[in-house]
């Protein structure tokens, strides 16, 4: 093999870099050329694309975001497109391309491999952690810890005014973040797509719940973490509906995309290095239609659609004592 390439796509998630910069620095050691398509799949369908040396990815680990840029390429569904890439990674003459990013970005990965010989092979890099094939995806950690500094911060003034706040975490349809997050800083709630009930059940449960830590503590804050698009109208809704059945104000705060920003902690930019050197050798070993990914502090290979193809599930332990916990706080 002489020639690599590497694009990122999906939502950016910090330590997406620190991942390019182990693929760049392991595919020079081997000897290889290597290219970084920008824009996600529009890199190659428009042919965008840059030659990478040591010195494009020096200081860059500790940067959020990605140098090559990221993209939600839709038209990259179509036969066509795939055709269209397939011929322009020929054209450079690319034998092996890594993608990182989430679950879409592999089925784009596969649909490429559907018309292309060349070699595909996935690195996981989501903020959602929605990935099978690994304990954790790049970023991951990441946006707990950013999470968990903002509900910490809403904490004190949830306090002072002894308020309810509604928190918005992202995740799209899993609640990784949200369930690390409240954990972590002692929410009272959590609010999760994968142990969530009918809306009139929620309630129910919430408002009763307030109801018994009033009881016990007298007035309090209380924190309710919630995982984005699970509440029909958002936190938003659900926050004025609490505050009229249960007269204590109630704030929603929706954290957003600071979520994707910032420096990675140091477990992604673990994580990014190893899977993004394990990925070339990979490569070197003539593996394709496979993700890399690690479970048990070990790197495997899994099969691109085994990536998507069962929802990953939360940490039932997890899940368990947090509801444990919720019930200890209301006891009398
Ligand atoms: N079925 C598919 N066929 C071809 N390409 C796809 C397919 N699904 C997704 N893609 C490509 O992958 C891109 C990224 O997918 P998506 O928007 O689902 O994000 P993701 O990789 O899951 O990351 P994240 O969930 O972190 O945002 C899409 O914009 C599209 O270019
Ligand atoms: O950047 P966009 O396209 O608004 O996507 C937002 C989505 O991307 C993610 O941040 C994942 O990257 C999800 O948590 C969220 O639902």
């Amino acid at each position: 093999m002489r020639k690599i390439a590497l694009l990122t796509s999906g939502g950016d998630a910090p330590g997406m870099n620190a991942c390019i910069r182990a693929i760049v620095l392991t595919s020079l050691r081997y000897g290889l050329e290597v290219y970084g398509y920008r824009h996600g799949f529009n890199g190659l369908l428009e042919q965008e694309y840059l030659n990478l040396r040591a010195k494009n990815v020096a200081n860059i680990i500790q940067r959020g975001g990605t140098i090559l840029n990221s993209a939600r390429c839709l038209t990259f569904k179509s036969d066509d497109a795939a055709k269209v890439a397939a011929k322009n990674l020929d054209i450079l003459g690319i034998e092996a391309l890594l993608v990182i990013g989430g679950d879409g970005s592999f089925r784009g990965a596969k649909h490429l491999a559907n018309h292309w010989s060349g070699q595909v092979i996935g690195l996981p890099g989501t903020i959602d952690n929605d990935v099978d094939g690994t304990d954790a995806t790049i970023g991951y950690y990441t946006a707990i810890e950013t999470a968990l500094d903002s509900i910490d911060k809403v904490r004190d003034t949830a306090d002072a005014f002894e308020r309810i706040f509604l928190i918005e975490v992202m995740g799209r349809h899993a609640g990784f973040i949200g369930l690390n997050a409240a954990i972590a800083s002692a929410a009272d709630h959590i609010m999760l797509p994968e142990i969530s009930r009918s809306c009139d059940d929620e309630l129910e449960n919430i408002l009763a719940h307030i109801e018994a830590v009033k009881k016990r503590r007298g007035n309090t804050s209380y924190i309710v973490v919630v995982t984005e698009n699970l509440w029909p109208d958002g936190v938003t809704s659900l926050a004025q509906i609490l505050t009229e059945k249960t007269q204590i104000e109630c704030r929603p705060v929706i954290l957003g995309y600071v979520q994707r920003g910032g420096s990675p902690v140091s477990q992604d930019r673990v994580l990014a290095t190893k899977l993004g050197a394990f990925a070339v050798e990979a490569a070197l070993e003539g593996k394709t239609g496979v993700m890399v990914g690690e479970i048990n502090q070990e790197i495997v290979c899994t099969e691109l659609e085994n990536s998507w193809l069962q929802k990953k599930p939360l940490d039932p332990y997890l899940v368990k004592i947090q509801q444990d916990l919720f019930d200890i706080l209301k006891r009398p």
